[in-house]
This record gives C-alpha cells, sequence and structure tokens, in this order.
C-alpha cells in the first residue's frame, strides 16, 4: 500500500514518534511525506521515504495529485487547527480530493493509530479492487 504522512510544525514530534512506535507497519509499505516531514522521518526512525516538496511549496498538491489518480491508500495528515497556514488552499484541496476519491484520513493522531491498526489487519486489501477498477488511463492523442 501507498501510505502518506504530512504533518504540520508542531506535529512534527507526534509523526515521527508514530512512525517509530509502528515502524514494522511502515516498513512493509511504501512511504510518501512532504519535504520536512520526509526528512524528519527518514532522519529519526530510519524508514524509507519517498519525499516530495515541502507542503508550503506544494507538496501537498504532489500528493493531492496522486490522490486524485487513486494512488494513495492512506494519507495520515497531522494538522494544526490551531495556527493559520499560508498555504489552507492546498490544504483544504488534500483533504476535499480524499473524500472525493473515499481515501481513509487521519487528521489527528487518534484516527491515525486506528487506521494504521486496521491496516495491518490487512482491512485494507479492498483498495486493490478500487484501485484496479478505478485504474488512471492517460488520454490519448494529447501528445505533442
Ligand atoms: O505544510 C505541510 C502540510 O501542509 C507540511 O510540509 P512539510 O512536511 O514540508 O513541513
Amino acid at each position: 500500500m501507498k501510505i502518506a504522512l504530512i504533518a504540520h510544525d508542531s506535529k512534527k514530534n507526534e509523526m515521527v514518534n508514530f512512525v517509530i512506535a509502528y515502524k514494522h507497519i511502515f516498513e512493509k509499505h511504501d512511504i510518501y511525506a512532504t519535504g520536512t516531514t520526509g526528512s524528519r522521518i527518514m532522519m529519526e526512525s530510519k524508514v524509507t521515504v519517498n519525499r516530495l516538496k515541502s507542503g508550503p511549496l506544494g507538496g501537498d498538491q504532489q500528493i493531492g495529485s496522486m490522490v486524485a489518480s487513486n494512488e494513495i491508500d492512506l494519507v495520515i495528515f497531522l494538522r494544526d487547527p490551531l495556527v493559520a497556514q499560508p498555504h489552507e488552499p492546498d490544504i483544504t484541496a488534500l483533504l476535499r480530493l480524499c473524500d472525493v476519491q473515499c481515501i481513509p484520513l487521519a487528521t489527528n493522531i487518534a484516527t491515525a493509530e486506528l487506521l494504521i491498526k486496521s491496516m495491518e489487519r490487512a482491512d485494507f486489501a479492498w483498495r486493490d479492487i478500487v484501485k484496479e477498477k478505478y485504474k488512471y488511463v492517460a488520454p490519448t492523442g494529447t501528445e505533442g
């Protein structure tokens, strides 16, 4: 499965500790993360991460694009609900796309734990069926 991990600054320690605690699960999956979150996770947990751009520089939109193509199976986005972000429209768009595509989304650590434990139990097997059904096929005749 492909898991996206994103954390705002005040939640980055929580995210790193979460990945360390469930390292045995995260190691079995493809992890994608926004820039700074990804660096912290890689440095402190040694879990391999596909790092995208930093959130405010387009990282949330990169993950949103993967969600729109139904490529991401789980999004864990530890948001800071008390601090306004300069890229709030990108954040809202990503959350909206998760709902559009019915992608499991955790925005706090309590839900993240429930979802990661359910992934360990293979409760996410339905995602393989959905991905196959809605596989993105690039339109033809658009090149050049
Ligand atoms: O801003 C973010 C999500 O909106 C997170 O980005 P970073 O992981 O680069 O800090």
